[in-house]
């Protein structure tokens, strides 16, 4: 999660935020064109960074409890509730873009940038979540599950199947 951001308190406060986070591009395929290297995301937010050893990953759940708190609300005062009304498919997509996003500040090396546009896939994700009736907890007990099966030993014990 990004270091400093509006949006952790008030995920913990659960009140809603109104208007956009400081320069979050628009459209996946603008940013891979023009995105210059450094880009405002809501990473660079001017507030005060949370020091890292105060945070750990509950800030999920609380988010998840935030964003499913504002089904059906005024979509003019929260971001998520605008979303879940656009839609799963308007959803989707924009989970699809910040992942591009995402992906493309992995490729570039630019660190900083890549935490604030991997803050952006978890919000997103975690809204395809709550459109899909998914829980953090069906997530994280499959996570559970997987612990400790080497991938490669997962793929060789699957089926093969001749083409
Ligand atoms: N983590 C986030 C978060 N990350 C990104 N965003 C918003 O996601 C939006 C992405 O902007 P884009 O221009 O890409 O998307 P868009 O406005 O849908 O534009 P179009 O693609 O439709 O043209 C921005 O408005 C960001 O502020 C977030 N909005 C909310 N949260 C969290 O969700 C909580 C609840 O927020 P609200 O639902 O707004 O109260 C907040 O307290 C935060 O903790």
């Amino acid at each position: 999660m990004p270091s400093t951001s509006t949006k952790k308190s008030s995920a913990e406060t659960g009140k809603p935020v109104q208007g956009k986070a400081a320069g979050k591009s628009k459209k996946t395929e603008k940013a891979a064109a023009q995105k210059p290297a450094g880009k405002k995301s809501a990473a660079t937010h001017p507030v005060a960074p949370i020091p890292e050893e105060n945070v750990n990953a509950s800030i999920l759940d609380r988010l998840f409890d935030v964003v499913t708190s504002r089904r059906g609300t005024d979509p003019s005062l929260s971001h998520s509730a605008r979303l879940l009304s656009r839609g799963t498919g308007k959803i989707a997509q924009k989970f699809g873009e910040e992942a591009v996003e995402c992906l493309i500040e992995a490729v570039a090396g630019r660190q900083h940038e890549l935490v604030g546009e991997s803050a952006d896939v978890l919000y997103h994700l975690i809204v395809l979540w709550v459109d899909a009736d998914v829980t953090p907890a069906q997530v994280w007990a499959e996570l559970e599950r997987r612990q400790g099966i080497s991938g490669i030993a997962e793929k060789a014990s699957r089926p093969r199947h001749k083409s």
